[in-house]
Parts: C-alpha cells; structure tokens; sequence
C-alpha cells in the first residue's frame, strides 16, 4: 500500500471497517491520492465475490480524472429531471441498473453535486434495493471540498450536498478533514490560501497577492494562463499556436468502446484530435514518472513530431503501434519521447466502459480554472478579472506549488469570495471538533500576537513550558521577538503546545531569539531534537479557543501527547 499520512490512514481505517464517510480537506492535501488508495484496496477486497465498487464523480472532468463515470451514469437518473419513484421504476425493468451489484459506492467531487441530486440518487437506492437504509444499505464513499467549486445548477443558489435531506443518515459523524497539505511546502503560501479558501483577503494574504501581480516569471517558464472562462483559453492556445511558423500536425486519437461511456470522453482532458507544431507549448495529461517530474500538469515544449511511416505525406497522424511519438521538453530541463496512453472511463471490470488512445499532451498556453480543479501546476499566470465564482479563485490559485511559481494578471480583490454556507458549515464542523487543524491558521491571521504554550516536552532536557511568539507574519529569524516563561505549573497549562512550522523556520537554531541564555539554549535543544535523527515535523494543530488568542494544539511526532 502507498505511504498514507496519519490524517489519510484515519480516513483509510474508517472505510476499511465498512462505514460509510465523507473526507475533506484543503486543496493538495491528497483527497484524491487518497481515494485512489483506497479504491485499489476495495477493488482486491471484493475480488472474486459479486459486489462490487462503483467509482463515481460529480462532473464528467471529474469521473475521467480517477477512471470512473459519473453519478449521473452510474444511477440511472440522467439529467435528474424525473422523480425517484419514476426513475425506480424504469430501474426496475432493467434488472435495477447497477445498484443491486453495488456494495461500495464512491462520489468524488460530491462538493459539486446539488443536494436536490443528492437526495434523488439516495432514494432511488433505496427504493431499487428495497432497503430502508441510508442509500440501501451500500457503503458510500465521499470527497470534495466545500470550498472549491460548487454545484453547477440552472438554479440562482444550488445547496450543497451537506445540505440535503439524507446527508446526515449517509455519513453522521462520519466526517473527516484532511489537514497535511501535500502540493505546498511554503506554510506561509499555505496559511495565504487558507484565508483565500475561507474568502478572507487578509493582509498577509493581500501582501502576497500583490507581489504576484508584479512578480516576473524566470526565463524560459512556460506558465500555463488559467482563465475563469473558456472562450479565452480558445482563443489564447489557437493564436499561440498560429504564432508559430511550423507545419501542424493533427494527431487523430482512437475511442473505443460502449456508446454511453463513450460520451463521456467528451470531458477526457485529451482531444481527440491534438494538433500541435514543433515549438508548442504542452502539458502532460498523465504521471509517467512522478520522481523524475513527469507528472500529470508537467509543462513544456515540442522538440519534435514523429510519425508512422503511412501518415509521413499528410498533415493527419494516426495514434498506433506506438505512433506518434512526441518529443518534449519539460521545464524541468528533460527530454522525453511521449507516446499514445489510454484513458479508461465507466467500469474497468465490465463491458460497460469506453476508452481513448492518445498521445497524453493538450496544448498548454491556457486552460479554464474549472477544468484545472484537481490538478498541480509548476507554474501559472492568473487572469482573475472575469472571476464570478465563490472558490473559483481560491482553485486557481492553491494549483501551483510555490508563490515563486504564480503570476496574476488583472488582479482584483473582488475575485476572492467564498460561499458564506459553505464557510458556516465548516466552522460548526470545527466546532463539533470533527475536524483537525489547519485552519487554524486562516482565523489568527489577522491577530497581532498569538500566544502558544509549549508544555512538557518529554525526554528533552530541559524542559519548555510555555513560549509567546509575536509577530505571526514575521519571516525571517532575527526579527521575531520570542519570549519562554518559566513554568507554571498551577494552574496547569492547556495540554502540549505550540507552534513551530507555521511561523518560524525548521531549521533555526534560535540565532536572534530575544531571551535568556538559557531559554536560547532550550529552544536550540528542542530545534536540535526536531532535525536530527527525528521525523521532521508535523504540525497537527486544533484551534481551541476563540478570538485573540489560540491555543494551538499540535504534537510533535516524537513526542507523547499528554492527557491521551
Ligand atoms: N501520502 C502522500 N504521499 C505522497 N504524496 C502525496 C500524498 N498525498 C498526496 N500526495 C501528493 O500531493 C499532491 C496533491 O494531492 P491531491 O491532488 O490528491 O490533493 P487534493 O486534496 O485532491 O487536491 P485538490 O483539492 O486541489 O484536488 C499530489 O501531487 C499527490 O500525489
């Protein structure tokens, strides 16, 4: 099995008992590496037996991305316009559709599906598999993120799935976030989209915005233009493309398979027919090797198109026997020889799926924010002027990994809002303690001091018992005025912790730290114990508290949590 964080094992173990979830979490912090592990998991469990797992999505974009199909396919109620008892009905004549075989059934992007669908879908499993549970009886599997993009409906205002009916008989207490951000490294950048996602322009987050307005990409980037809508990603990638005095080569792609599925393709992320010029600037569409940056959103240039040797006099190239062959290259510096790769979409295990063969490359000067949803990009240029849509800017920006990677163009203030719902619902899940930390971060951003005590560090002479750090937005280690107090033992101080990733440094040594010698020394002893021979760490905070001051939960992975 892959390396799961202990956030995503949690969610793993839950699922792995048979209950029915829903995981969240900021982007990046590997919902969908998650969902993939675990459906990998489901699918070798139920091998050899007659139930089987059925992986779904929200949007088409979205079933393509983890090789599903949509909910809507999947369940029977196509565009949704009917009743449920309708929609049973004619089930019903067919045997029930997939529904009796279904034993797990997994929604990604359920962030993007309307309660009213919602609530369609979970009758019509009740009624088809004449079981009064929630959705029949069958484990259901949820992810998204609230506070991404929302349901796409016809409706001035779509509710959320957490709004439905049903929603609280599917997944209960069951709720889960995701708190270890994968895509970024930078906890500052971090902190800037969590302010972001919650529709908060704070000035940290200002700060940074407005110097990636004036940033300048190095030499040679190869940016990818996200745009809040299509027409302008057409029109930036066909001039870009017209700009370039090459021959053009259309490369045909190959769709095999059952009809129904085969509509689907139509969101596959590659064309069916790719044309590209030697010097166009492309994407990768698939992970061929993650470790040497051949990843999915890996950008870079067309060196060279080769194809059969039948397709040599004509402008069209046929995908075959391993032609074309497209070399490219990444920005990373490497050269690679693409060829045609397969994208699978409906059921892997049954007849009913369809399947396209193209070379993994899309033209790549441009792409619309909604179809960037999921992925990671090395570098983007932003154009957030036409923004109309809670979250949308949020999704763009939290793509790149690094702010060094980020340009905004037309950058307005106004493109930052979230959905107010959304916000409310993740704050009273926080407050029921369903939820683990991060977010922590967004809330204190604006708080001038924060306190952060740090008790009773096991093991590790001596012993720190309570630290104030002022100046959260401070960078850098000399400037950031540190004070340790002594211990206090009565009355006790709130159970373990503080800080650390967040605001200062991995590696400071307390160079700077405005204190006795002696507290220098504890905090270089603690800084010490956390980088040599020791985990790096994780910083696993709850917010407890409200207001000014936050106690800032988090525990050091070598260290014991006291009080359990
Ligand atoms: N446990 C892990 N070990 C190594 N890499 C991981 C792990 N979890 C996630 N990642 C990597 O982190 C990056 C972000 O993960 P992923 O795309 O799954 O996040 P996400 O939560 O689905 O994001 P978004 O909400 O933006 O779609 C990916 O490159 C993924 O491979």
């Amino acid at each position: 099995m892959e390396e799961l964080q202990p956030d995503q094992r949690r969610v793993y173990d839950a699922v792995m008992m048979g209950e029915s979830v829903f995981f969240t979490g900021v982007a990046g912090t590997g919902k969908s590496f998650l969902l993939k592990v675990i459906i990998n998991a489901i699918r070798e469990r139920l091998k050899g037996t007659d139930e089987r797992v059925f992986v779904t999505a929200s949007t088409g974009a979205a079933a393509v991305n983890i090789a599903g199909t949509t909910i809507h396919s999947f369940s029977g109620i196509g565009v949704g316009s009917e009743d449920a008892a309708t929609i049973a009905m004619k089930l019903r004549r067919r045997k029930g559709g997939n529904w009796p075989s279904c034993r797990v059934l997994v929604i990604d992007e359920v962030s993007m599906l309307s309660a009213r669908l919602f609530d369609l879908i979970e009758s019509v499993a009740r009624m088809v598999r004449r079981d009064r549970r929630p959705f029949g009886g069958i484990q259901v599997i949820l992810t998204g993120d609230f506070l991404q993009l929302p349901p796409v409906s016809r409706d001035e205002q779509a509710r959320f799935a957490f709004e439905a009916a049903a929603w609280p008989g599917v997944v209960g207490e069951r709720v889960f976030e995701l708190t270890h951000v994968h895509r970024q490294r930078d906890q500052r950048f971090v902190r800037v989209l969590n302010a972001i996602r919650l529709g908060q322009l704070t000035s940290e987050a200002e700060a940074v915005l407005d110097a990636a307005a004036r940033n300048t990409l190095p030499d040679g980037a190869l940016p990818v233009k996200l745009y809040p809508f299509r027409r302008d990603v057409d029109r930036d990638n066909s001039i870009e493309l017209r700009r370039i005095d090459a021959e053009a080569i259309t490369i045909a792609g190959v769709d095999t398979g059952a009809d129904a599925q085969r509509r689907l393709l139509e969101h596959c992320p590659a064309p069916l027919a790719l044309t590209l010029k030697k010097g166009a600037q492309v994407m990768l569409l698939k992970n061929l090797d993650v470790g040497a940056g051949l990843c999915n959103g890996a950008t870079g240039v067309v060196l060279e198109i080769k194809v059969r040797p039948e397709d040599l006099a004509q402008r069209k190239a046929h995908v075959a026997h391993g032609y074309p062959i497209v070399d490219v290259r990444f920005s990373t510096g490497a050269v690679k020889a693409i060829t045609p790769e397969e994208w699978t979409v409906g059921q892997p295990e049954s007849r009913a799926s369809a399947k396209r063969r193209q070379v993994p490359l899309a033209l790549s000067w441009a792409m619309t924010i909604h179809k960037c949803q999921g992925s990671t990009l090395d570098m983007a240029e932003i154009d957030l002027g036409n923004a109309f849509e809670a979250g949308q800017a949020y999704v763009a920006l939290s793509r790149v990994r690094a702010v060094e990677g980020l340009k905004l163009v037309r950058w307005d203030r106004r493109a930052v809002f979230a959905n107010d719902r959304a916000v409310e619902w993740y704050r009273v899940l926080r407050g029921a303690g369903q939820v683990g930390p991060e977010e922590m971060s967004e809330t204190e951003l604006d708080t001038p001091e924060i306190d952060v005590d740090v008790v009773s560090i096991p093991d590790s002479p001596p012993s720190v018992e309570s630290i104030q750090l002022f100046a959260p937005a401070a960078r850098q280690p000399p400037p950031i005025p540190v004070e340790v107090k002594r211990p206090s033992p009565d009355p006790p101080l709130p159970p373990v912790l503080a800080f650390v990733r967040t605001h200062l440094p991995q590696h400071w040594d307390g160079a700077g730290l405005r204190a006795s010698p002696e507290t220098a020394a504890m905090w270089g002893a603690l800084m010490r114990l956390t980088t040599e021979g020791r985990p790096p760490m994780e910083p696993q905070p709850q917010v407890q508290g409200e207001g000014r001051r936050h106690s800032v939960e988090m525990y050091l992975p070598f260290l014991k949590k006291p009080h359990g």
